[in-house]
């Protein structure tokens, strides 16, 4: 959301800056203003020859902009370091010593809690940016800190923060969920995801290559990769090169950036395609959350349908089993082979559906949202924008079951069932009692 700030500062500027004004002046006054001018002339040309000279300089010996500490920064000192190595220490001698990036957010904040409760070191690193409401970012870094995870406040572009975060821990593993997420502000916002999922994941695979040793990588894709395809259930094997919409280019172009960093630096990657999960603790910008928030408010929603009135569906997952897969994607990680940014032989590359292999249409969703609040929504029935959005979704899961022993347990009235009581307790105003 940084991203956000810069841009909408330049919306304030306007594009003319002025009318020009033709000169009436006598022809001392022109005169005068022409020796004014020329002085005025010469002192920004020194200036701006001494920024050409600064610059020059400065640009053949200093790391890109992205990867220098800028004065608002916030970590670093002994108190700081001290709280990330205890936050990293892990408990058991098997244990993992975790980076989760985009920790205090929704599934970031579920998997950092699992992987500290059964012994874990995990770090955690947040921007807190404010695509949706930061005050849930922050009450899920208290729920991280009352279970000892320390969620570093920084950014994944961030170079010489990762490298330091490097230097004070040796990570075996990073579960990366720092993302720009949302199908549709993709059109609103695109250099926010090139700048989280591309240039940030770069940043990040980056660092990790140069790591020593080198950590093995667990990374979120996404279902939306599979774009137009029409092949149900979707498997890892079909087609993912027609994107439906700038969010999924990002993350099909992870999938490829993810390949050169195995097959070049020998890291050890494996990318989830998540298929809309959903739970306690969620996220506001999707469906499931802002149905629940309109439908208590009286206030009409709108639920898409396909051409000649065709079904929208989701393979809508609950957290608890997108959790299970993550941490299994973690043990089941072979280690990096390369060291010292050179490969040193062939790497672990894997890409696994996590979804829950029943597609529910929307509107069964909102009747079953409908009976849990037990209030009737004010549907608006309207055709699918042409804004990203995908007709279906539909994840064949053989792949995962057999690698990691993934097996989603939990139906869609029974997440949403737990999700309504969050969000009741939550939105009630006992924020610090909410469950988990
Ligand atoms: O599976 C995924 O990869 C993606 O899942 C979700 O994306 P989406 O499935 O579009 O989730 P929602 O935005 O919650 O939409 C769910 C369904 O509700 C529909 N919808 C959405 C908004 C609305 O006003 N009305 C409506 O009918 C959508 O068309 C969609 O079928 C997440 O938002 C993405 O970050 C994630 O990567």
């Amino acid at each position: 959301m940084s991203q956000l700030k810069t841009l909408s500062h330049l919306d304030s500027v306007p594009s003319t800056p002025g009318k020009f004004k033709p000169d009436k002046s006598t022809p001392y006054v022109h005169r005068f203003r022409f020796y004014t001018s020329l002085s005025r002339l010469t002192l920004w040309s020194s200036f701006f020859l001494a920024f050409i000279i600064f610059c020059f300089f400065f640009s053949s010996s200093s790391p890109p902009p992205s990867s220098r500490r800028s004065l608002g920064d916030s970590w670093g000192g002994r108190d700081w370091e001290r709280r990330v190595s205890r936050s990293a220490r892990k408990h058991t001698s098997s244990g993992l010593t975790v980076l989760v990036t985009g920790a205090a957010g929704f599934v970031g904040t579920h998997v950092s809690i699992a992987l500290k409760r059964r012994g874990d070191g995990v770090l955690g690193l947040d921007n807190f940016n404010r695509y949706y409401d930061p005050s849930l970012k922050r009450a899920r870094q208290k729920l991280l800190e009352r279970s000892g995870v320390f969620v570093v406040e920084g950014d994944i572009n961030d170079s010489s923060l990762l490298k330091k975060l490097f230097e004070v821990v040796a990570f075996t593993h990073v579960m990366h969920l720092a993302a720009q997420a949302g199908v549709r502000f993709a059109m609103q916002n695109p250099g926010s995801y090139v700048h989280s999922n591309i240039a940030g994941l770069v940043n990040l695979l980056e660092v990790c290559k140069s790591a020593d040793p080198q950590p093995a990588i667990v990374w979120a894709s996404s279902s939306s990769v599979y774009g137009l395809n029409s092949k149900v259930p979707f498997s890892e094997k079909d087609r993912t090169d027609q994107p439906a919409s700038l969010y999924a280019a990002t993350k099909k172009a992870g999938e490829e950036i993810a390949h050169t960093y195995n097959h070049i630096y020998g890291l050890s990657i494996t990318g989830l395609r998540f298929f809309t999960v959903y739970g306690p603790w969620g996220r506001p910008d999707m469906a499931y959350y802002f149905f629940t928030k309109d439908i208590l408010k009286g206030k009409s929603i709108t639920v898409f349908e396909a051409p000649n009135h065709g079904t929208v569906a989701r393979d809508f997952t609950y957290i608890d089993d997108i959790v299970k897969g993550c941490l299994a994607a973690l043990d089941t990680a072979k280690k990096s082979t390369g060291s010292g940014g050179k490969k040193k032989g062939p790497a672990q590359l894997r890409v696994f559906n996590l979804g829950n292999t029943s597609p529910v249409p929307v509107g069964q969703l909102v009747s079953i949202l409908e009976k849990l609040l037990k209030v009737k929504a004010k549907r608006k029935v309207l055709p699918m924008p042409r804004n990203g959005d995908v007709k279906f979704t539909h994840a064949n899961i053989s792949s995962a079951y057999r690698e990691l022993g993934y097996k989603p347990t939990t139906d869609l009235e029974t997440g949403l069932k737990k999700f309504v009581r969050w969000y009741l307790s939550y939105h009630s105003g006992s924020k610090k009692k909410s469950s988990w």
